[in-house]
């Protein structure tokens, strides 16, 4: 296991040329948020743009979509349900997120399905929370690579069927190998499996225990995959600007409200970036 603290990042942050433009810093496609759970979308959203993102666009249900433009005007929004646009997205971004508050029902069946199969051969595809829960299910044709996950131990156990009690790093390095993802596994000291390797985050707190955290770090995840070009290194580098970023919050706060961490990340990238 490779421990990861500030020192091992140190060139891998990425750089802002002076020559450049949004184009230059990855264009982000997150499909998120259904009628109950919107406010996860605009949390990855959010967490897309503040730490770095040239162009975010969120494809949400139409009833978050007022409250995406009023909260993160710097964001482009679509219905999710509209084939044609979400087609267009896909087929033109950087990397794509799926499943923050998307829910589990029919509709959020159909479109992460439209998502597998229309997502362009080596586009990055990151699955988080329900989408989790749905390829649990078994349900679905499912070979792109690279694919990450993102899970909580429950939803590793759901996709797994390791136990939490067994999710020793030896038995979910066999099972992230044989289902061919690179999966970053949040608890407190997140573990990342990625390319036979194993990397622990020595960052994080209790402050961080909040609905919407791990949300922010699928945005986070997703502006560094535009950014650095190792998939390894990009997925250890936002896991941890997340608990880096939440560590220097709760200096002196007891709570890390999960889209104040996301407001805070210019500043603490200014820090970490050469
Ligand atoms: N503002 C919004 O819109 C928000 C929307 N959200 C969206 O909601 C969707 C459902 O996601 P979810 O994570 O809330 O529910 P689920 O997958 O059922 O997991 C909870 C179960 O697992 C158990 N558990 C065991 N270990 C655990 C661990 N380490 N970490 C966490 N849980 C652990 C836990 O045990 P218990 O708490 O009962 O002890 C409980 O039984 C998803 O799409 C997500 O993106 C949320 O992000 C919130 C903000
Ligand atoms: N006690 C803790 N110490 C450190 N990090 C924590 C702790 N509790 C939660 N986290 C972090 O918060 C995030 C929670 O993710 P998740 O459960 O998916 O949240 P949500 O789905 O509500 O957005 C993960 O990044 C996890 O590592
Ligand atoms: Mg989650």
């Amino acid at each position: 296991m490779i421990e990861i603290t500030k020192n091992y990042l140190k060139d891998i942050w990425p750089k802002r040329p002076l020559n450049s433009h949004k184009g230059t810093f990855g264009r982000v496609l997150i499909i998120a948020g259904n009628k109950q759970f919107g406010g996860a979308g605009i949390l990855s959203a959010t967490a897309a743009v503040y730490s770095g993102a040239g162009l975010v666009t969120l494809a949400t249900d139409p009833i978050n979509i007022s409250a995406v433009r009023a909260s993160l005007p710097e964001a482009m929004v679509i219905d999710y349900q509209n084939h044609d646009m979400l087609l267009a997205l896909i087929s033109n971004t950087s990397v794509v997120v799926i499943g923050p508050g998307l829910g589990t029902d029919e509709t959020a069946s159909s479109i992460f399905q439209f998502t597998l199969d229309n997502i362009p051969a080596s586009t990055p595809l990151i699955i988080d929370g329900s989408a989790i829960d749905l390829l649990a299910t078994k349900s679905f044709k499912f070979e792109h690579q690279p694919t990450i996950v993102t899970p909580h131990q429950m939803e590793w156990q759901r996709l797994s069927e390791i136990k939490i009690a067994e999710q020793q790093p030896s038995t979910n390095q066999k099972l992230a190998d044989k289902l061919n993802l690179h999966v970053v596994l949040k608890h407190p000291e997140t573990e990342i499996y990625s390319n036979q390797k194993i990397y622990q985050i020595k960052a994080g707190n209790p402050g961080m225990a909040t609905g919407g955290m791990g949300d922010t770090l699928t945005g986070i995840l997703s502006t560094m995959i535009c950014q650095i070009p190792n998939l390894s290194n990009a997925l250890i580098a936002g896991t941890f600007l997340h608990s880096y970023t939440a560590d220097l919050i709760y200096q002196t706060d007891a709570v890390v409200i999960p889209h104040r961490l996301s407001h805070a990340l210019p500043k603490t990238l200014k820090k970490l970036m050469p």
